[in-house]
């Protein structure tokens, strides 16, 4: 993706913490200009990387470059980075105006461009007038608002924003997404989104980097991320999901749940052992005699826009649907998805407990392995 030099970049970036690996050799590059996203559960390394950029902490080992330069020992003050926390961290005894102003004055520009800067900031937040207000007459929302007109009056090169949105209602929340993005489209500089909302990293990114565990499971478009997961882990934390062990038998034909089925996929080893991905937004119900899976409806929940629906195979796989109309508990209905809606993860040892991967197919060894796997995945990935 990145053509030119990055703005910023690891290089096998390690870091732990006493015994604890906290990130694992990272690599990453972004280019200047993007809204980047790193997503993943609590703890799984993202406020990290923003401290490493910021130069809040030092990496053990490994390179992080800015404009293609070594700044592993360049101070924090010296970097062109500014950070947003969750907890805005403003000063409660300044008024607006001198919390925006404080960087600008650290930099001792001179009175008027300050006051320049500080209007033109607060115009971009949508705060113009508030100058003369105090923190503590703003509510959240306001507060985040002036958090992020702070940092940005410092002109960073690149703006980390740690969880920025959290603390906010649903609803002030969906409005602060947008506009964050319109502010980074406006000043073209690159940001640094963490979150561990998968709906808000969709929503908002150019680029995602799903992190677990200390590494970046995957990077891509949130098209990209949604659509072809590369593992299991994000298959299941993007999003509601069905995943069944499957084989891929040759090109463009799968078997789970004890059928084949046509897909659009190919390159796999014949008969190699995957996971199987089906959106709950991909399937339908339908008559019994016009499925591909026949299942038993078991529960269903109204969303707003559609219903949730879990239905439950032969195989009792659970299945979870969304649908435009309600269904009947208890009904025996038809499932149905298109070839192109399956999408095929190759299997990661790591991820479940079995081992034997299947060399050639054979009807009741590859039927015992889906059914190892079903018995191991129980309970985690759209099972009962
Ligand atoms: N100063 C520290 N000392 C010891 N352990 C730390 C320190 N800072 C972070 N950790 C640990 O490092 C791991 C990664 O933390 P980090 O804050 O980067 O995760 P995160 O993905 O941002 O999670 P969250 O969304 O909860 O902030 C966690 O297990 C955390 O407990």
């Amino acid at each position: 993706m990145v053509e030119e030099t990055p703005i910023l970049e690891f290089s096998q970036v390690a870091l732990s913490f006493g015994d604890a690996e906290v990130l694992k050799k990272i690599d990453l590059a972004l280019e200047a200009g993007k809204f980047y996203t790193l997503l993943g559960p609590s703890g799984s390394g993202k406020s990290t990387i923003l401290k490493l950029i910021s130069g809040q902490l030092q990496a053990d080992s490994g390179k992080i470059y800015f404009e293609g330069k070594v700044i592993n020992d360049v101070p924090a003050e010296k970097r062109r980075v500014n950070t947003v926390f969750q907890n805005y961290s403003l000063f409660p005894n300044m008024n607006v105006y001198d919390n925006v102003a404080f960087g600008p004055r650290l930099k001792k520009l001179p009175e008027g461009e300050i006051k320049e800067k500080v209007k033109e900031m607060l115009a971009l937040v949508k705060l113009a007038g508030f100058e003369k207000r105090e923190i503590t007459e703003l509510s959240g929302g306001q507060q985040q608002r002036v958090a992020i007109a702070r940092a940005l009056a410092n002109d960073p090169e690149v703006l980390l924003l740690d969880e920025p949105l959290s603390a906010l209602d649903y609803k002030l929340r969906k409005d602060m997404q947008q506009e964050l993005r319109n502010i980074q489209k406006r000043l073209g500089i690159t940001f640094v989104f963490v979150t561990h909302d998968q709906e808000e990293a969709l929503a908002m990114s150019d680029w995602i980097f799903v992190m677990n565990d200390g590494l970046i499971q995957q990077n891509g478009t949130p098209e990209d991320i949604y659509d072809e997961p590369i593992n299991h882990f994000v298959a299941d934390f993007i999003g509601e999901t069905n995943i069944v062990p499957g084989i891929m038998k040759e090109d463009y034909l799968v078997h789970f749940v004890g059928k084949d089925f046509e897909n659009v996929d190919a390159g796999m080893r014949p008969n190699e052992q995957v996971e199987v991905v089906l959106r709950p937004e991909d399937l339908d119900l339908t008559d019994i005699d016009n499925g591909k899976l026949v299942v038993t409806i078991k529960d269903q929940s109204f969303r707003g826009d559609y219903y949730e629906i879990v239905a439950v195979d032969d195989d009792l796989n659970s299945w979870q649907v969304q649908a435009t109309n309600p269904a009947t508990i208890g009904a025996r209905v038809g499932l149905t998805f298109d070839p192109e809606d399956i999408h095929i993860m190759r299997y990661n040892e790591s991820e479940a407990a079995f081992d034997a991967r299947l060399e050639s197919y054979d009807e009741e060894e590859a039927e015992a392995a889906l059914q190892a796997a079903r018995d191991d995945q129980d309970g985690s990935g759209g099972h009962d």
